[in-house]
């Protein structure tokens, strides 16, 4: 049984992922070109300059075959009359200098076009990051990390080596190849029009070519992105894959991605080696008809020797670009592919963006009320939250409680719009959040997840993370300090660096209960006026988290909290509480009431208490039910049982 993705773009062009347009569907070379010209402009001037260096040294090296020609039919011939070498070194002197500019202009160019290029690629790398940190949740929920990651790491580097290396070496061979076939066919007519004639097959083999390659290249790019993915995944939850002795799983679903990459990348290699040899072969085999024609001509009087001279010497030159052809293409082709996929991602729009004429926020109390929401994700056909009426007047701790997969978590993610309501409005102090801007919901409301993720960074970079940067330093540690202490990560006074110790990549280097407690800690720091909290104590012991709840209590007596209970002992923070099945809140009360009156209620806070004795973690003191209710509560746990609606 594999345990690992099977990314069908491994076998097939490209998928077509959300906002993937198949390879087919790519625009035109020119098109794509075109959406290069935003970052391209600033670098023009200079890639410019580099690509006439570039002519500059493609023309010194034609006029090469002219001084030779000149060399043989003038001072070469005469001199072996009268022995004056004089002219013969003005020749040499003057093919000298002529290799020498061609020589010093490709290190112009070099230089010119180095600096720009990284200067495109930078610009567009940090372009796709600020996007993709603009989309929403939703577009994330789609895109497979590894996909994004070879989209901004090498496909941008493909795009840079054919800015600086393969545009210029188009451009060139191109002008090289045009003026060389003109003055081969100007100087010597039917000669230079045999050669000429060369250049239809190298049509037709190189348009045959394009458009097979441009797909292997398509599927190549999609399958390196898809494999990144798979590493991505697999280090990420190594410690699964040895916890259950998955890692041949892994290794053997990795071996058949890599594999497929290999045969992809293989076909890329045969069809690259085909043409380069069909492009090696037609002019060798043209200047074969041609000696033959010159030789003639030459017996007949109707060439001189310099000119078949300067002939051979010319098409040598124009050989070169034609034999790099394939090549030049390939990266021209890789490169147009790396422009389709990265823009793939840059054009896909957000719609989860600030209004127009945003409503400018009044003095915040923090008011949440949801009014008849309804919410669907786009790729499911039924929605997860109907009608959902809450209100959580400002100041007040509601606790949401369900069974697993009723709503929560989609519902809290309403309320800072991390996700955009399918139908209703969600409103923080009487205004819908899709009417103020972005950063000013954001700001009032903060989150805390279950599943807590840290950066790469130092413990107060993290828990600062929500703190307005421009607030003063000695405001910023009373904050860092007085989070840690309510969430109680007085652990990370005592790291090797203290606050200033840089935590491993993602956290990992600490206990998933310390993680929880400093993203609790973030939070918390953030001083929002709604904080919403998606079961952030579960990874905790009793004790801490006794702790904790006790300083929250203290702590959030300002602040409009939501949250999520998945243990009965995090209900305890709450005032009241709203119990959500289904997708509908369904009763909302206090803990007491609701376990008095509502049977949904007490069955899921019979499990999870139930869940809560399993893991040995805190649960709720037992109110007084009253006579007859605990066997009411008993015998509706029985009910849902039987209809299977388990915990
Ligand atoms: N990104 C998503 N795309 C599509 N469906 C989703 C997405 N996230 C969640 N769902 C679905 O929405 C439903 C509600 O999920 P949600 O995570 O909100 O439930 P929950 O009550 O928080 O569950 P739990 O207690 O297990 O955390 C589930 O059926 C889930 O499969």
């Amino acid at each position: 049984m594999s345990v690992m993705p099977t990314n069908t773009g491994a076998t097939a062009p490209a998928p077509a992922r959300p906002g993937t347009p198949a390879a087919g569907a790519t625009p035109s070379a020119l098109a794509a070109l075109r959406r290069l010209k935003p970052f391209v402009r600033p670098a023009l001037p200079r890639l410019v300059a580099g690509m006439l260096s570039a002519l500059g040294a493609s023309l010194a090296a034609l006029a090469i075959p002219r001084v030779l020609q000149r060399l043989v039919d003038g001072p070469l011939a005469a001199s072996t009359r009268t022995h004056d070498t004089t002219a013969l070194w003005a020749a040499i002197a003057a093919v000298l200098a002529l290799g020498l500019a061609e020589a010093g202009l490709i290190l112009v160019r070099r230089n010119l076009v180095m600096l720009p290029g990284t200067r495109v690629e930078a610009d567009m790398r940090m372009a796709l990051f600020r996007h993709l940190q603009d989309l929403p949740i939703a577009f994330h929920d789609r895109w497979a990390g590894g996909q994004l990651l070879s989209r901004s790491m090498s496909d941008l580097g493909l795009l840079r080596r054919w800015l600086v290396f393969g545009l210029l070496q188009l451009v060139v061979s191109c002008a090289t190849v045009v003026v060389g076939v003109t003055l081969l066919v100007t100087t010597t007519g039917w000669l230079g029009l045999v050669y000429l004639a060369g250049a239809i097959p190298v049509t037709v083999i190189t348009y045959r070519f394009s458009r097979r390659y441009r797909v292997i290249a398509r599927r190549s790019q999609d399958q390196s992105g898809d494999l990144a993915t798979t590493v991505e995944e697999s280090v990420h939850g190594i410690r699964v894959l040895k916890a259950f002795g998955r890692g041949r799983d892994a290794l053997a679903s990795f071996t058949g991605q890599a594999e497929r990459l290999r045969t992809t990348e293989l076909a890329k290699a045969r069809a690259q080696a085909s043409v380069n040899v069909a492009l090696t072969l037609i002019p060798e085999l043209t200047l074969a008809a041609c000696l033959v024609l010159g030789t003639l001509q030459a017996h007949h009087g109707t060439i001189t020797i310099g000119a078949l001279t300067a002939f051979f010497a010319t098409a040598a030159v124009i050989n070169g670009p034609v034999v790099d052809l394939g090549m030049t293409l390939s990266m021209t082709l890789n490169a147009r592919t790396a422009v389709d996929r990265y823009f793939d991602v840059l054009t896909t729009t957000n719609p989860l963006t600030d209004p127009d004429h945003p409503t400018e926020p009044g003095q915040p109390r923090g008011h949440v009320r949801l009014r008849d929401v309804t919410f669907r994700y786009d790729d499911a056909t039924t929605p997860v939250l109907h009608h959902v009426d809450l209100d959580l007047p400002a100041g007040t701790t509601t606790a949401l409680v369900g069974l697993t997969g009723s709503g929560k978590s989609t519902l809290a993610m309403l309320i800072p719009r991390l996700y955009d309501v399918t139908g209703g409005t969600v409103e923080i102090d009487g205004t819908d959040v899709r009417h103020l801007r972005r950063a000013d919901v954001r700001r009032t409301v903060a989150v805390a997840f279950e599943d807590p993720t840290l950066f790469s960074a130092t413990v107060r970079e993290n828990v600062l993370l929500g703190v307005d940067d421009t607030l003063p330093d000695t405001t910023k540690n009373e904050r860092l300090t007085e989070a840690l202490d309510v969430a109680q990560a007085h652990f990370a006074t005592r790291l090797p660096h203290g606050v200033e110790t840089r935590i491993g990549e993602e956290g990992l280097s600490l206990s998933g209960g310390q993680r929880q407690r400093l993203a609790l800690a973030r939070a918390i720091a953030a001083h929002p006026h709604v904080l919403v909290l998606d079961d952030p104590l579960s990874a905790l012991d009793v004790t801490t988290e006794e702790a904790v709840t006790t300083r929250l209590r203290q702590t959030l007596t300002h602040t409009t909290t939501l949250v999520i209970a998945h243990r009965p002992s995090t209900v305890a923070l709450a005032d009241r509480v709203a119990v959500l099945q289904d997708g509908r809140i369904t009763a909302v009360g206090t803990h007491s009431q609701l376990l008095a009156a509502d049977p949904h209620y007490r069955y899921v806070i019979s499990s999870l208490e139930d869940d809560a004795a399993r893991h040995g973690v805190g649960t709720l003191p037992e109110p007084d039910l009253g006579p007859g209710l605990a066997g009411e509560a008993e015998t509706d746990l029985h009910d849902d049982e039987a209809t299977g609606a388990r915990l």
